[in-house]
C-alpha cells in the first residue's frame, strides 16, 4: 500500500459560528418600516422631476447612486440621462470651463454605457498638449477628472493623461490645507477609484460622508438610512438560511482540509448583487462558492494526481453511476454538487420551462479541467509562461462558473442568443474573470506557494522575464488596469445580456479587488473582511 502524502494549507476554522450566524436579527423588517420607507420615497422621487439645471441633475443621480438607491429609480435616471445625452453637442454653456460639471457628466453618461467622446476634455488642455495646471487649484474638479478616468476604454490617451495628472495633484493638493472633508473623499478615491468599488460597500461608506455635506438633503439621508438597514435585514435572512444549508451538507466538517467559509462565500455575493429583490441569486450563488473554494481546495492540497483525474472524469461526464471509484471525501463533493446543480436546473425548468443542465455541467466540467491541468503543472515542476497561465487562469478562478449560472438566475426572459454567448464565454465573462484571477493571486499567491500550489501570475511573470517580484506585482497591477478599460468597453456596446448580468459581471471584478486589497481576505478572514462583515451585514446605521 503506498503512502499519501498529502499537503495541509492549516486554514483556521470558521470564526462566525453557526449559532452566532443563526441568531442574526434585524430590527428593520415589518409592515411599519416599509410604510415609512414607501413614505420617504414619495417624498425623494419628485426631487428628480424638480432639479432642472443639467449639473443639479447630474449631481442628484450621482449622490443616489452613491448612497445605494439607483434601484429606486432606475427609470428616472435612465429618462434624465437620456435627455443629457441627446443635448450632447447642443448646450454646452453649463459646462463649458468647468472641469467638474463636464467631468460628471463624462463619467456618469459612460457608467450607463452612452458613447461620449475623450476629446471634451481637450479644452482643459494648454497649447503643449499639457492639462492646464491652474487647474489643481480646482480639487473638486481634479477628483472628478481623476474618478471619470477609470471609464476610459483602451487607447484613450488623454483619459490616461487626466489620469496621472489628477493622481499627482490630487497627492500633492492634500498636503495643502483643504475642506477636511472633501480631504476624506480624495483620500478614499486615491486608496480606489470609485469605479472599482462595490456599490453596497460605498452605500454604507458613503451614507456617512454624505452626512456632514453643507448640503446633505435630510430627508434624503433618513431615506438611505433605512433603505441600507432594511436591506441589510433581507440579506441576514438570505445568510440564516444558507448556513442552515451549508451546516446540513456537514461538507465543512467531513472535508475538514478544506476552508470552511459560509460567511465569507455569502458576502461575495452581497458585493456581486446587493438588492432586495435578487435573494435567490445571492443563495444560490453562495453555494457555488462554497463548492467552488472546498472543490479548489481538493485540487490544490488534498488530492492525489490519480484522484483529480478520477474527479475531473466524473464531473465531465455528470454520471452518478460513474461515482464508485472515488474516494469517499470525492464522492460527497461530487454528489453534493450533482444535488444541488440538478436542483438549480429544476428550478430554472420550472419557473422558465428551460432545459439548462447542459451549460451549467459544461461550467463545472470546464472548470475541474482547468483545475487539474493546474495540478499537473505543479506535480511535474512545470511553469508556464504568463499567456499560458492566464489562458487557463481565467477559468480556473471560477468566474465562468459563477457568471452562467448568475445569468440563469438573473435573466427573464432568457434569450437564445445570450445562451449563445454563454456558451461560448462571452468577452465580458472573460474580462471580469481575468481581474478576479489577477486580484486573486495578487492576495493569495504568498500563502499558496509556502504550501505548494501551482505558480501563480506574479511567479509566471518573474520566471519569464526575470523580473523582481515587486516588478511582477506591479505589472500585474498594470494589467488589471488594462482588463479593465477592455471591460468597459465589452460592458458598454450592444451586449446580449441584460443590464443587470453585466453589473454582476462588472461587480464580481470589483468584488476580487475588495476581497484582495488587503492580503488573502477570502482564506483570512480577520482584520479588514471581519470589519466588513460586521458593518454589511451585522450592525445597522444608527
Ligand atoms: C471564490 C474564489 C475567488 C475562487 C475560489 C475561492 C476563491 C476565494 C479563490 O480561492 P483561491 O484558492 O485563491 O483560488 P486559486 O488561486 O487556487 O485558483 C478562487
Ligand atoms: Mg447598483
Ligand atoms: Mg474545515
Ligand atoms: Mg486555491
Ligand atoms: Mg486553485
Ligand atoms: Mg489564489
Amino acid at each position: 500500500e503506498e503512502i499519501i502524502v498529502r499537503r495541509t494549507a492549516n486554514y483556521h476554522p470558521p470564526i462566525w459560528e453557526y449559532d452566532y450566524v443563526q441568531s442574526l436579527r434585524s430590527d428593520y423588517v415589518g409592515e411599519t418600516y416599509t410604510i415609512k420607507l414607501d413614505k420617504l420615497k414619495r417624498y425623494v422621487k419628485p426631487m428628480l422631476g424638480k432639479v432642472k439645471k443639467p449639473l443639479d441633475q447630474l449631481e442628484l443621480i450621482d449622490v443616489l447612486q452613491r448612497l445605494g438607491l439607483y434601484y429606486h429609480f432606475k427609470d428616472e435616471i435612465k429618462r434624465i440621462l437620456d435627455i443629457i445625452y441627446n443635448q450632447y453637442n447642443q448646450h454646452e454653456e453649463w459646462k463649458k470651463d468647468d472641469l467638474y460639471a463636464t467631468a460628471l457628466e463624462f463619467r456618469l453618461l459612460r457608467q450607463h454605457g452612452y458613447d461620449v467622446p475623450q476629446d471634451v476634455f481637450s479644452r482643459f488642455k494648454d497649447e503643449t498638449g499639457s492639462f492646464k495646471a491652474c487647474l489643481c487649484e480646482d480639487m473638486k474638479g481634479m477628483l472628478c477628472l481623476y474618478e471619470a478616468s477609470y471609464l476610459c476604454v483602451q487607447g484613450e490617451s488623454t483619459m490616461e493623461q487626466a489620469r496621472d495628472f489628477a493622481h499627482r495633484h490630487l497627492g500633492k493638493g492634500l498636503e495643502q490645507n483643504t475642506d477636511q472633508n472633501l480631504a476624506i473623499e480624495v483620500n478614499h478615491a486615491l486608496e480606489l477609484p470609485l469605479h472599482w468599488r462595490l456599490p453596497r460597500l460605498e452605500a454604507r461608506w458613503f451614507i456617512d460622508v454624505y452626512e456632514k455635506r453643507q448640503d446633505m438633503n435630510p430627508i434624503l439621508l433618513e431615506f438611505a438610512k433605512l433603505d441600507f438597514n432594511m436591506v441589510q435585514a433581507t440579506h441576514q435572512e438570505d445568510l440564516r438560511h444558507m448556513s442552515s444549508w451549508w451546516s446540513s451538507t456537514r461538507l465543512g466538517e467531513k472535508l475538514n482540509f478544506a476552508r470552511d467559509r459560509l460567511m465569507e462565500n455569502f458576502l461575495w455575493t452581497v458585493g456581486v448583487i446587493f438588492e432586495p429583490q435578487y435573494g435567490y441569486c445571492r443563495r444560490m450563488s453562495t453555494k457555488l462558492g462554497s463548492f467552488i473554494t472546498i472543490i479548489d481546495d481538493v485540487y490544490d492540497v488534498h488530492g492525489t494526481m490519480d484522484e483529480l483525474e478520477l474527479f475531473t472524469d466524473v464531473v465531465d461526464r455528470w454520471d452518478i453511476n460513474a461515482m464508485d471509484p472515488l474516494p469517499e471525501y470525492m464522492k460527497l463533493c461530487f454528489l453534493a454538487l450533482y444535488n444541488s446543480t440538478n436542483e438549480m436546473a429544476y428550478d430554472a425548468l420550472k419557473e422558465h420551462g428551460l432545459h439548462i443542465v447542459s451549460y451549467l455541467r459544461k461550467a463545472w466540467s470546464d472548470l475541474c479541467k482547468s483545475y487539474l491541468l493546474e495540478a499537473k503543472w505543479y506535480y511535474s515542476g512545470y511553469t508556464p509562461t504568463l499567456q499560458e497561465y492566464i489562458s487557463n487562469s481565467w477559468i480556473s478562478v471560477s468566474g465562468p462558473v459563477l457568471l452562467v449560472h448568475a445569468y440563469f438566475f438573473v435573466a427573464n426572459p432568457i434569450t437564445k442568443e445570450a445562451l449563445q454567448s454563454l456558451e461560448r464565454y462571452h468577452n465580458i465573462i472573460r474580462w471580469s474573470s481575468m481581474i478576479l484571477r489577477l486580484s486573486d493571486d495578487l492576495g493569495t499567491s504568498l500563502d499558496e506557494l509556502k504550501r505548494g500550489d501551482v505558480p501563480k501570475s506574479i511567479q509566471c511573470y518573474m520566471y519569464e522575464t526575470g523580473a523582481s517580484e515587486e516588478e511582477a506585482r506591479k505589472h500585474i497591477s498594470y494589467l488589471i488596469g488594462e482588463t479593465w478599460k477592455k471591460l468597459n468597453e465589452d460592458g458598454a456596446v450592444e451586449s446580449p445580456f441584460p443590464e443587470t448580468f453585466i453589473r454582476i459581471a462588472t461587480n464580481l471584478a470589483r468584488m476580487a479587488q475588495f476581497m484582495y486589497q488587503h492580503g488573502d481576505g477570502h482564506g483570512i478572514e480577520y482584520g479588514k473582511t471581519e470589519d466588513r462583515v460586521l458593518s454589511l451585514l451585522v450592525e445597522p446605521i444608527p
